[in-house]
């Protein structure tokens, strides 16, 4: 099955963002990823929860909320309350990154963990089990148009091998330098959905860019 597409709209127009959600919706995008930073765990300040009820009233897609938050406990109700779908929080943003889990999955939201480059896989494997998505950074994270860090395939192929031996079922996500060329390895690695934002909304074709990362990984 060809990967599932997550636009990130951090890099659409922000003065058209509904046009911007529509185009990559009916290009067949599944997910819309929408990056949140508080300006502390990230240097960026992005897209509170108010964003998130406006996007749930004007799109059906999946919405992906990846919290790029400092102890993201404190948001989460919020989030969930504002129409999230899948809410992710970072390993290395919590001390308590099994408590923020089970807040998530009592709040009735699909619940992600999110790991950084440097951040080694065989750290979350005791919360695997509670997840419904892994997102794997292959970025630092804190700003779109970075490049895709290739050394992430590898952690990506041992999570999949872990998935497989734990015999869990969950989303492998990967976010940042994705395009129709770094998204195979990471595809044929074990990846099932890749955010993608500035290759998507650099204003050239962007349903012929979705096509291209279903087109890359079929
Ligand atoms: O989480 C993120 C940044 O931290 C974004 O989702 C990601 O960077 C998408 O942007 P691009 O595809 O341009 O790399
Ligand atoms: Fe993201």
């Amino acid at each position: 099955m060809a990967i599932k597409v997550a636009p990130s709209v951090l890099a659409a127009d922000y003065m058209n963002l509904q046009k911007d959600v529509e185009i990559v919706s009916n290009a067949g995008a599944e997910y819309l990823h929408i990056d949140v930073m508080d300006g502390q765990f990230v240097p960026d300040i992005a897209y509170g929860a108010g964003w998130v009820k406006g996007f749930k009233k004007i799109t059906d897609m999946v919405l992906d909320v990846h919290l790029m938050v400092q102890n993201p406990e404190r948001f989460i109700e919020e989030f969930a309350n504002a129409g999230s779908d899948i809410i992710g929080v970072h390993y290395e943003a919590t001390p308590h990154i099994h408590r923020a889990l089970q807040m998530i999955k009592n709040a009735g939201v699909k619940a992600e963990v999110v790991i950084n480059p440097g951040t080694a896989v065989e750290l979350i494997k005791p919360v695997l089990h509670m997840v419904d998505q892994v997102l794997v950074m292959t970025v630092n994270p804190g700003f779109g148009g970075q490049k895709f860090l290739p050394e992430t395939v590898e952690k990506i192929k041992e999570l999949a091998e872990l998935k497989s031996e734990l015999g869990l079922e969950f989303d492998i996500e990967i976010d940042g330098g994705v395009n129709n060329e770094t998204v195979k390895a990471a595809y044929e690695a074990g990846a099932t959905v890749a955010v993608a934002g500035s290759y998507l909304f650099d204003k050239v074709d962007p349903v012929a860019k979705v096509n291209a990362l279903k087109e890359a990984t079929k």
